[in-house]
């Protein structure tokens, strides 16, 4: 069984305060820093770029910084931000002309690759490219915007997917990502996922030791189930 990894989407954070929501949900024990790229162009909204992410690494933010690409064209941008002191950068093959080619580009620039499927992307994207991936990300929502409902199919994908990384061989994380909170987070991890952004649920909490103390309560439950 891996270690479940928790990565606040900052997506939800009070921007005008960066730095110190990301200390704050470090030290209320997040693992990971999840930082949500979007280019109006192939998601219908815009956030932040590589400039933000160097900022972040500036101020001082030591936890891995997790890339999430929603952006088209991809591979223009992974030098940018493996400069700028992202860790992993994942992005959606729909969104892209050679996934092996940008796979490779990310690897080479020394971040840690991942491969992004929105709910309806078939799963087949996955073929001859899982060798080189360190995570595969689940859309549990439609992506480009936080506050959405988990929708509920997305368990069922998340079992296929974990057959498929087990059937594969290959040491490869499963994240999760959209409408988490702590009432479904056990039943997303029962159903195979080990790495959970959480936007509205941390973010929109005053406490936020809290409510991640509550999430590491409930995926101890699923961690029991395991054994
Ligand atoms: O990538 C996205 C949305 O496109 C996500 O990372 C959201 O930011 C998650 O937000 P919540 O659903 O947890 O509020």
């Amino acid at each position: 069984m891996s270690e479940f990894l928790l990565a606040p989407s900052i997506l939800a954070a009070d921007l005008a305060r960066l730095g110190q929501e990301v200390d704050a949900v470090l030290e209320a024990g997040a693992d990971i820093i999840h930082f949500d790229v979007m280019d109006n162009h192939y998601v219908p909204n815009l956030t932040f770029g590589p400039i933000i992410c160097q900022a972040l690494r500036n101020y001082g933010v030591k936890a891995p910084i997790d890339v999430h690409l929603m952006v088209e064209p991809v591979d223009s941008l992974i030098e940018s931000f493996a400069q700028a002191g992202a860790t992993m950068i994942s992005f959606h093959p729909e969104a892209c002309k050679h996934v092996d080619r940008s796979v490779q580009l990310i690897i080479d620039s020394g971040c840690k690759p991942g491969l992004v499927l929105n709910p309806a992307t078939p799963l087949n994207h996955l073929d001859h490219i899982m060798h080189k991936l360190h995570h595969i990300l689940l859309m549990s929502v439609n992506p480009g915007f936080g506050g959405q409902q988990f929708i509920p199919q997305s368990l069922d994908k998340l079992r296929q997917i974990k057959q498929l990384i087990m059937h594969s061989g290959h040491n490869i994380r499963l994240e999760i990502d959209g409408g988490v909170k702590v009432d479904n987070i056990r039943s997303i991890a029962e159903a195979g996922a080990d790495m959970f952004v959480a936007g509205s649920a941390i973010f929109n909490q005053s406490d936020y030791q809290q409510v991640i103390q509550q999430m590491r309560q409930q995926l101890a439950l699923a961690d029991a189930n395991f054994c």
